[in-house]
């Protein structure tokens, strides 16, 4: 795919070409997304269909091997350009288990260089704000799975990045926590603030997300807005975004079987 001024910034994020393979793996595969600002755009995928692996290339955590991506128009082969834009949540957020998470919280800031005060202040309203104002001065390494998911959200949205990446953001959560990050998302939202969200509960896509992308064996099998992918769907495929999430990745797994298979009997 080409158009005129590719990475121009008229996108929050954009990806032309994307590929990634891990030796005779590939995890992404030809992946376009041209996603604009102030958008929650779902990510959804079955287990090992490159969902990760697009979200860390996006962030400059993993090089691709072949095309194009630009954050805020920002080329992700930019890393420091990039960081400044993206906040990222990975499914287990990597935290320093001998720091409090207000230690911890207060060295990201510092990464950031968000001076002090400002720290402070955030830092204290995220904690209230997440119920973790009480362990705010224990050791992270006692933290349960929750506790360290809510440090490492905060931690990703500590210096107001304008791009949000973030996967399976409510698993673990009790369901007080996980309203509180489903409210948040929807209040980023309303700004300019884009969130590229990847979970299995579909629900929270059905809630929030304006635009959804399905991704089968490292390819974008479905895109469109939640309303537009079930109206499909309700034609033979049932009303759910279930139903749409089994249906697509379901016939995509066909089709390459059957394109594997012919392309098998082609060559014996
Ligand atoms: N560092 C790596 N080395 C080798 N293979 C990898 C590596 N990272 C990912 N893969 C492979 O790439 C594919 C995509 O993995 P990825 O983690 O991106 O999937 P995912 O959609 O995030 O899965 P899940 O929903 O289970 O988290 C899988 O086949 C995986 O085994």
């Amino acid at each position: 795919m080409t158009r005129d001024g590719m990475g121009d910034g008229s996108f929050a994020i954009e990806a032309v070409g994307l590929r990634k393979h891990f030796g005779d793996v590939v995890a992404v595969e030809s992946l376009d997304l041209t996603i604009e600002a102030g958008t929650v755009y779902g990510f959804l995928g079955p287990n090992g269909s490159g969902k990760t692996t697009t979200m860390r290339m996006l962030t400059t955590l993993t090089r691709p091997t072949a095309g194009e991506a630009w954050i805020a128009g920002v080329p992700v082969t930019d890393r420091a350009g990039v960081i400044e834009h993206v906040g990222y949540l990975p499914e287990e957020p990597p935290l320093f288990d001998e720091l409090t998470a207000r230690e911890y919280l207060r060295h990201v800031a510092a990464l950031h260089d968000i001076p002090g005060s400002a720290a402070d202040e955030r830092i204290e309203g995220y904690l209230d704000r997440f119920d973790l104002d009480d362990a705010a001065d224990r050791r992270i390494d006692g933290f349960s799975t929750g506790m360290r998911k809510k440090t490492g959200l905060v931690g990703a949205i500590l210096h107001e990045p304008t791009v949000i990446f973030l996967d399976e953001p409510t698993s673990g959560l009790d369901p007080r926590a996980a309203r509180t990050v489903k409210d948040l998302i929807a209040e980023f939202s309303e700004g300019e603030t884009t969130i590229f969200l990847s979970t299995h509960i579909l629900s929270v896509v059905d809630e929030l997300a304006d635009e959804v992308g399905v991704l089968h064996d490292g390819r974008l099998v479905a895109e469109g807005s939640p309303s537009d992918l079930k109206r499909r769907a309700e034609a033979g495929a049932g009303e759910t975004l279930e139903d749409v999430f089994l249906a697509v990745t379901a016939d995509h797994a066909e089709e390459y079987a059957t394109t594997e298979r012919g392309a098998a009997a082609d060559g014996a």
